[in-house]
């Protein structure tokens, strides 16, 4: 089945991302080619571009943002001491954001999830699209407060602040199997606490995917589930 995603019309020259046109990658990883994958029935399939990238030293490298350090930097003073990633420039280049989500895609497609499970607030963006990449629904993880109906939920500490976290009881069928994500994981805690919440309502969850580890603090230790990250930083 070939790409039935529209051009990009905004942008309709080719694009360079670590030697991949924009337009192969469309191609690659276009919407009916994700709904009908193979792996997601257990078949083989060969390694696509993104697994080439991050065998080129472990680091997702594109045409304008050379390498991890510099396309998510560092702010030392901005939480409580903690080295803390920020984000949005990979979010804000129409390349890294193509290129992270490609790679989100291509490891969640064998697990078949029927949900992505988006943790507040930075897991809504890349969770959001990625769930549309993979034609599942979306699962809203809150913070504390802001869904109604019944709900259940976990309250777990992280790098820099105690949090709880909630989920709607009746959005979520026995069963459905569940992929997670959430833009960082540091100390593990929230994805561990996403996980006791899906699993005490009858899911499975089948993976986990993240934009950024923190590797050092070993987060992924928290939970049994195989647990994906774009960018990993081991200090
Ligand atoms: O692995 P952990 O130590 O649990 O840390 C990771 C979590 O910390 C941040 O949440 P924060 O509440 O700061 O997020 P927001 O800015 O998305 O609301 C981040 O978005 C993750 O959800
Ligand atoms: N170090 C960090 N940088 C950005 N977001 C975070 N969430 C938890 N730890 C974080």
């Amino acid at each position: 089945m070939m790409a039935d995603r529209p051009p990009h019309s905004a942008n309709p020259e080719p694009l360079s991302v670590a030697g991949l046109s924009w337009r192969a990658r469309v191609l690659t990883y276009p919407r009916a080619h994700v709904l009908t994958c193979p792996t997601a029935h257990g078949l083989e399939r060969s390694p696509g571009p993104f697994t080439a990238v991050r065998q080129q030293g472990g680091l997702m490298k594109t045409g304008h943002q050379r390498d991890g350090e510099s396309t998510v930097p560092v702010f030392k003073d901005f939480r409580a001491g903690v080295a803390f990633r920020d984000v949005m420039p990979v979010l804000a280049s129409r390349e890294s954001f193509g290129a992270a989500i490609d790679g989100l895609t291509e490891w969640s497609t064998p697990l078949a999830p029927d949900y992505v499970a988006g943790i507040d607030a930075r897991g809504f963006i890349l969770g959001g699209a990625l769930a549309d990449r993979l034609g599942c629904g979306f699962l809203a993880i809150r913070k504390e407060g802001k869904l109604p109906g019944e709900t259940v939920g976990r309250t777990f500490s992280g790098e820099y602040s105690t949090d709880r976290i909630e989920i709607r009881k009746d959005l979520v069928p026995p069963g459905a199997r569940v992929l997670i994500h959430d833009d960082i994981v540091a100390t593990g805690n929230s994805v561990a606490a996403a996980v006791e919440m899906l699993e005490e309502l009858g899911a499975t969850v089948v993976g986990i995917t993240c934009l950024i580890e923190k590797s050092f603090l070993k987060g992924r230790s928290r939970v049994s589930v195989p647990l994906f990250s774009v960018y990993s930083f081991d200090a």
